[in-house]
């Protein structure tokens, strides 16, 4: 059965974070770059963007995690793809995917199951896109599934997460699941075992959607709030929105 995890675990990966600051390295969508961005820095991360394929391998050998997104693939990033993947087998870097829409290209499927070639690939993707994309996680070596939604769903070779936090209005601000992915991204680069990492980086997220949606009259005021919230995070607010004594 899932589990989830508790507050001092969630804080506990909170203080890597902000400990070792790692960059990210987000091969991301031209819709999410800044939410994805703002967000990463709330978390104590940094983001980097790079595209070229004639720099993005250097970025990628030196970040602590590889992000990506295939929003708004383009035919540069494409190429730049393969430089990704082999900085991520060389160097020994968590890898995320998140296969926006993939239920709705066979371009994109196509560079999934590329990406997927590698073991230890981390894809997040909301019900859609992971339900899309079934028969390749299958063939996938120590693939770590994670499913957002109203319930997160963690699943991976050790062991399955639920995490029941978050709010409705994160589904009205866009790139909010494009932003999960790199928090995701940044927990793997201060935590190995990726199951604990999503649920880190997801339980973080919704408590900070929790603390924001309290604060926010819709859509618009709940986007900055968010960014807020993730910045001021620590154990006792964890505490607290996770129904334990402090
Ligand atoms: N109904 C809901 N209630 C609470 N939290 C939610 C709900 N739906 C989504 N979330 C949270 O919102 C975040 C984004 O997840 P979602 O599944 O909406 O991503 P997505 O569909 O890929 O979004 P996008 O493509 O717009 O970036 C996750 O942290 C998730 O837990
Ligand atoms: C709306 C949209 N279109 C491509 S990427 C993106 C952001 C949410 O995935
Ligand atoms: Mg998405």
């Amino acid at each position: 059965m899932a589990g989830c995890l508790d507050a001092s675990s969630v804080a506990a990966v909170l203080a890597r974070m902000a400990e070792t600051r790692p960059r990210v390295h987000c091969l991301t969508n031209t819709v999410a770059q800044n939410v994805t961005a703002n967000m990463l820095l709330a978390f104590g991360a940094i983001p980097s963007m790079a595209v070229h394929v004639d720099e993005v391998a250097g970025f990628a050998q030196g970040a602590g995690a590889i992000l990506i997104n295939l929003g708004t693939i383009s035919a540069e990033g494409e190429l730049a793809i393969p430089k990704l993947l082999e900085a991520a087998r060389d160097h020994h870097k968590p890898l995320v995917l998140d296969p926006v829409f993939v239920e709705l290209s066979p371009l994109r499927r196509h560079i999934a199951r590329e990406v997927l070639r590698l073991p230890d690939v981390v894809v997040r993707g909301n019900a859609t896109e992971m339900a899309a994309l079934a028969s390749e996680l299958d063939a996938a070596e120590r693939v770590t599934r994670v499913t957002t939604g109203k319930v997160d769903h963690i699943e991976g070779k050790r062991g399955a997460l639920a995490i029941a936090h978050g709010h409705p209005l994160m589904t009205k601000v866009t790139g909010l699941g494009c932003a999960s992915s790199a928090l995701v991204a940044a927990c793997c680069a201060v935590e190995t075992d990726p199951v604990i990492a999503a649920g880190a980086a997801l339980t973080a997220f919704g408590i900070a959607g929790e603390i924001a949606a309290a604060k926010s009259a819709g859509p618009g005021s709940f986007a900055v709030n968010l960014i807020d919230a993730l910045a001021s995070l620590d154990e006792a607010l964890l505490r607290r929105h996770m129904g334990e004594r402090a």
